[in-house]
């Protein structure tokens, strides 16, 4: 396949036409009573209309038919996918899962929806306020059908995303967002797996710098945006349109490809970034930073400072604080703590967390570094060196308390049931005999 290209920025004003059609997009308006080349005019909302301007998000598709030609929706059950928070009983425990497992194709073709399963979630879709997050893992590409609106993080397989704006690569290491609405299909080239995060009714933005300054975290100029790409294809057999409608699957037929826009223009686009590019900032002197430190992107609520989710990475780094405990400290926090792990060892937990696993660790639920953390870090010779080589953790942090699904407790049956052990042997170091000065 040849290399496919990009634009650069993070929701900026980007234009694009498939260079099979010169002068596809209008000029100087957005819908002229003829279209070039006969294609028809159509706008997708990422905001309401009247949004105050650096929110407001809108793309204007130009395409060979519109997206209203479909046969009616019908509701389709989807064991895996689930919007509604009361189906087991709440969970404080610290949670931990082994790596999710991949279907193996010798035993049947599961493709990116079959194999999306809800971890845990709060709120509600229909309110348009909450998050979910899902684990996919699947072993085939979907064959003519699509659904709507994700973000992205493969762990395992690369993943090509064809979307109504053109078509991106995803590798592991990479995160791709996919805004509501937008319609994309997946294919994978072998055992895939990798983890989504749904936050409805609001949109991922850069965080604000303050006193970094200008530069720094996630660079704007990293962002990369597909180009125009379009196929007019009839499908005769149908092309399945999968809806996700209030947190239910629908679907509906249509007789050709919905990749057929040949141009769009606008602000809300799907986007990928690699995690590689993230310039992480962090102590020169003493004490373990809050993690919001490496926040590559947030999806803000509507108090200040608080988010529905942020997306933390915990990269390859320098550690070089002085006379530090340097992995995280213990603690409760007022947000949930959902993490994962791409490739490699987190540092707090170097057994037991694995690449395509994750944990939750639920509001005020205490946690924090294993025995073995513990002691080795408290005698550590404390000389700068590399941390986190080859491993890429993440967390979605959440201001939401995330209800955990039947699937993530029973049925996948990946929970490590002794999660727990791994503090029991923090010892007491108590001295009541240590005067100020002693070691
Ligand atoms: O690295 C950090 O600064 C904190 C990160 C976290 O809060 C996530 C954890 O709670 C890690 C853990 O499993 O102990
Ligand atoms: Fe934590």
């Amino acid at each position: 396949m040849a290399e496919l290209k990009y634009m650069t920025g993070f929701g900026n004003e980007f234009a694009t036409e498939d260079p099979r059609c010169q002068g596809a997009l209008p000029d100087g308006q957005n819908n002229p009573q003829v279209c070039p080349y006969g294609l028809y005019a159509e706008q997708l909302s990422g905001s309401a209309f009247t949004c105050p301007r650096p929110a407001n998000k809108r793309s204007w598709l130009y395409r060979i038919r519109p997206s209203v030609c479909h046969k009616p929706f019908t509701a389709v059950h989807h064991e895996g996918l689930v919007d509604r928070w009361d189906e087991v009983e709440p969970d404080p425990n610290q949670l931990r899962w082994l790596p999710f497992a991949i279907p193996k194709a010798a035993e049947g073709k599961v493709d990116f929806v079959m194999g999306l399963h809800t971890i845990c979630g709060a709120g509600d879709t229909r309110a348009r306020s909450g998050i979910a997050i899902h684990v996919y893992t699947c072993n085939s590409s979907m064959i003519d059908r699509w659904v709507l609106s994700l973000y992205f993080m493969p762990q395992q397989g690369k993943i090509l995303i064809t979307t109504e704006f053109g078509k991106m690569m995803v590798e592991p290491n990479e995160i791709c967002v996919v805004q509501q609405g937008m319609r994309f299909s997946v294919d994978v080239f072998g055992e895939t797996r990798g983890y989504v995060l749904e936050v409805f009714g609001v949109h991922f933005e850069l965080p604000d710098l303050g006193p970094i300054g200008a530069n720094g975290l996630a660079n704007p100029r990293d962002f990369l945006v597909p180009v125009a790409w379009y196929e007019d294809r009839e499908v005769p057999g149908g092309y399945t349109v999968v809806n996700k409608f209030q947190g239910k699957l629908f679907l509906s037929q249509q007789h050709f490809s919905p990749f057929d826009v040949v141009a769009w223009h606008g602000n809300y686009t799907p986007y990928k970034y690699n995690l590689d590019n993230f310039m992480a900032v962090n102590t020169v002197t003493f004490d373990h930073a809050d993690p919001s430190i490496f926040t590559v992107l947030t999806a803000k609520s509507t108090r200040p400072g608080v988010a529905v989710a942020d997306f933390v990475i915990f990269p390859p780094r320098w550690g070089v604080a002085d006379h530090t405990f340097r992995p995280p400290y213990y603690h409760r926090n007022c947000m949930s703590e959902f993490m994962g792990l791409i490739k490699g060892h987190y540092e707090a937990k170097e057994e037991g967390f694995l690449p395509g696993g994750a944990s939750l660790h639920s509001i005020m639920t205490p946690h924090g570094p294993d025995v073995d953390c513990f002691e080795k870090n408290s005698t550590a010779m404390l000389k700068p060196e590399r941390v986190a080589e080859e491993t890429m953790a993440f967390m979605f942090e959440s201001s939401l308390s995330m209800v955990v699904t039947r699937w993530g407790l029973q049925t996948c049956q990946r929970l490590d049931k002794n999660y727990y052990k791994c503090w029991e042997g923090l010892q007491s170091h108590f001295n009541p005999n240590w005067k100020p000065g002693s070691k």
